[in-house]
Order: structure tokens, then sequence, then C-alpha cells
């Protein structure tokens, strides 16, 4: 796995009117190219993902795996906006020598896709063998879709939506409000907010899981407790474990990024958004996602042309996407042997 940077020296206009005096990407490859280019699979990443897939999509991703760097060339982008190496709140604004903290500009998805867009161009990739995502990363495929008719093949869409539903966004927002009521979310230094982070990605679980989720895996420890529930040093756990690798700034950035989703503006309508997609599209959904209910990628394969809508069960609702790689191998495979989609491998 190499990790490499694109620096793109010129001005970034953003959708919000704002401009960025150029941005850098952070992303990773792994496996070779082959001559023709052909054997692309670019993923997505998540809210709090990074370039590195081959680690948080370890099932997915890696040696002996479908998506196997033996013979694709895997990569994946940090997104902008975001904290793990590209351009985002805690970079140094060049226009002021100080990071940009609260001054970040609001982006969005299609700010996104446009610079991941001029990073393929750059990187002489003329079309992507297949292009996946899952919640916020199949956003951004599905995004890229539309934007670039032609350069994606075969389009994977997981636990995702053409527009950001009003439940989701009264998510974030419980989340941008829980980071609001850290006194210290005012203050312009690197770890403003971080308690309120942490509550936020405890309100988030609560959509990421479900209730089964939490019965299953954190059942009362015995009929006698009255307090030091195994369920609450779990919230507990999980928003220290954010803390450690994640900021206050960039949780709000691309909560913001996330609902703003709506391939529809500027397109007549979100159907007819959907219906200029010409790559091949497998969309999936979850049945226990509580977030980005199946409802939404049934929308996605009514109106994408000729897409196919599968179904996978999952105790972990939304986070099903990450863990639970079996079935959307299989199901993956089973559509693409269907479609025969031959996978273009790197020549030895
Ligand atoms: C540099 C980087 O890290 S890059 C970014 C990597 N992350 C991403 O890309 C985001 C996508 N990934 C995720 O969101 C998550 O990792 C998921 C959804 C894949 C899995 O979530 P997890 O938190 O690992 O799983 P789960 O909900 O089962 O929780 C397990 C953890 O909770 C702990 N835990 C479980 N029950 C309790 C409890 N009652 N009290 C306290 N801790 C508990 C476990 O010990 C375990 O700890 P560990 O993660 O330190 O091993
Ligand atoms: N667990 C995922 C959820 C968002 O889809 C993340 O943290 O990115």
């Amino acid at each position: 796995m190499e990790t490499r940077f694109f620096d793109y020296k010129y001005t970034f206009s953003l959708e919000c009117g704002a401009d960025l005096p150029g941005f850098r990407l952070a992303y990773t490859t792994r496996g070779v190219l082959n001559a023709n280019r052909s054997n692309v699979v670019w993923v997505c990443h998540a809210l709090t993902g990074s370039a590195d897939a081959g680690d948080w999509w370890d099932g997915m991703i890696g040696p002996g795996k479908f998506y196997d760097p033996a013979h694709q060339f895997i990569i994946c982008v940090n997104v902008l906006g975001s904290c793990y190496g590209s351009t985002g709140p805690l970079s140094v604004n060049p226009q002021t020598g100080h990071p940009f903290y609260h001054d970040f500009p609001l982006v969005t998805i299609h700010d996104i896709v446009k610079a991941l867009d001029l990073l393929r161009l750059e990187l002489g990739i003329e079309t992507i063998q297949t292009c996946i995502g899952g919640s916020l990363g199949g956003q951004q495929a599905l995004e890229w879709a539309i934007q670039q008719p032609g350069v994606i093949q075969n389009l994977i869409l997981i636990a995702t939506n053409a527009v950001m539903s009003p439940w989701g966004i009264a998510f974030n927002e419980a989340q941008r409000m829980a980071i609001k009521a850290d006194p210290t979310w005012s203050e312009s230094r690197e770890d403003a907010g971080q308690a309120g982070m942490k509550a936020a990605r405890a309100v988030a679980m609560l959509s990421y899981r479900n209730y089964d989720t939490y019965g299953f895996t954190q059942a009362l420890d015995n009929n006698e407790q009255i307090d030091h529930y195994k369920a609450s040093s779990y919230q507990q756990y999980q928003g220290e474990k954010l803390a450690n690798r994640f900021n206050a700034y960039t949780y709000w950035i691309l909560s913001k990024v996330m609902d703003s989703h709506n391939v529809g503006r500027n397109r007549g309508s979100i159907t007819l958004a959907l219906e200029q997609v010409v790559s091949r599209t497998l969309s999936v959904g979850i049945k226990s996602d509580i977030l980005f209910p199946p409802v939404e990628q049934k929308i996605l394969a009514r109106h994408i042309p000729d897409a196919r809508y599968e179904e996978i069960d999952s105790l972990y609702g939304h986070d099903g996407f990450l863990i639970e790689t079996k079935p959307l191998t299989q199901i993956i495979r089973n559509w693409m042997d269907e479609r025969k989609i031959a996978i273009k491998t790197a020549v030895k």
C-alpha cells in the first residue's frame, strides 16, 4: 500500500460560493494499474473513514479478498474536509497563515466529487471499472456517476441515498448541538469541542445500530443491576474511541456535507438526475438500517436505468455495510456473474 498526495494549486470554487486557495488530497493505492488502465477499483469512504480502505474494509480489500491488489488497482481518497491527510479545518489557510478551524467553508458532495475527478484526470484514468461506497461513500459514488457519465462502468451503492432525509439531517443536527454545547467549541484550538464530539458520536451510534444490536451486544448483566450498564460504558467508549482519531471541526463539516447531499439540486429533479446514470448499478440495502433505510436504496434502483436492488440482513444496522463483508461479496459476485461483468486484472 502506498500513500500519496495530490496537490491542486489553483483556486477551487465551491458550491457555497466560497473559494479554496487550492487543496491537498491524501490517497492510497494498492496493486498495479494495467497497461490500458482498465482495472481501477475506486473506493469511497464514509463519514469518519480514511484513505486506507484496506484497513477499515479489510473484509473486502486485500490479498485473497474480492478486491485483490494482485489483480486490481484499488484507490481510495481521503475526502476534502476530512482529517486524514487531505485539506480540512485543521489545515493551515495559506491566506491567513493560521488553521481554518471554524472558518473552513461549507463543502458539499458535489465539491468533493469535483476534487476526486481532478485527481482521476491527474492519474490519467479514463474509466473506473468499479466505483463502490457505502453511506457518505455511496453518496460520492452516485454523484460522480451523474457528474461524469461514462467514467464509472460499474457502480455499487450500499446503504446510501439520492438525497439526505429529514430524519438523517435531524440526527446530524442533534450531533452538532452536542458539539455546540461544549464550552470549548468557541475557542480556536485543535481540540475545541472534543467532549461535545464524544457525545455526538454516542448519539450517532444510535442511528448506526438499532434496538436489536444493543439488546444483543449490551445486555443487562443481571436483574439486580441499578447502575453501570454495559450499554452506558459502550456509549462512553465509542465517544472516546472517536476522539482519539478525529476532531470536532471535521465532524461538523462532514455532517454538513451529508446534510446537503441531493443529486436533484440544479438538475431538475432527483428522478431526472438518477435517470442520467449510465453505469451498470447495484444498489444494496440493509434490512435493519434505520438511518438509510432500504426504501432509499430501492428508490435508487427504481430510477437508475437497468439497476439492480439487493438486500442483506445484519445485526449491525447501518454499520452493517462495514461489517457484513461476506454477504456483500456474495451479492456483488452474483451480480457480476449475472451481468457477465469480467474483472479486469493487472497484466503480470
Ligand atoms: C486511522 C483510522 O482509524 S481510520 C478510520 C477507521 N474507521 C473508519 O473508517 C470508520 C468505519 N469504521 C467504523 O465505524 C467501526 O470501526 C465499525 C463500524 C466498522 C466497527 O465498530 P467497532 O466500534 O469496532 O465495533 P463494536 O461496535 O463491536 O465495538 C467494539 C469496541 O467496543 C468495545 N466495547 C464493546 N462493548 C463495550 C462496553 N460495554 N463497554 C465498553 N467498551 C465496549 C469493544 O471492546 C471494542 O473495542 P475496540 O474497538 O477497542 O476493540
Ligand atoms: N461508522 C461509520 C458510519 C457512517 O456511515 C463511520 O464512522 O464512518
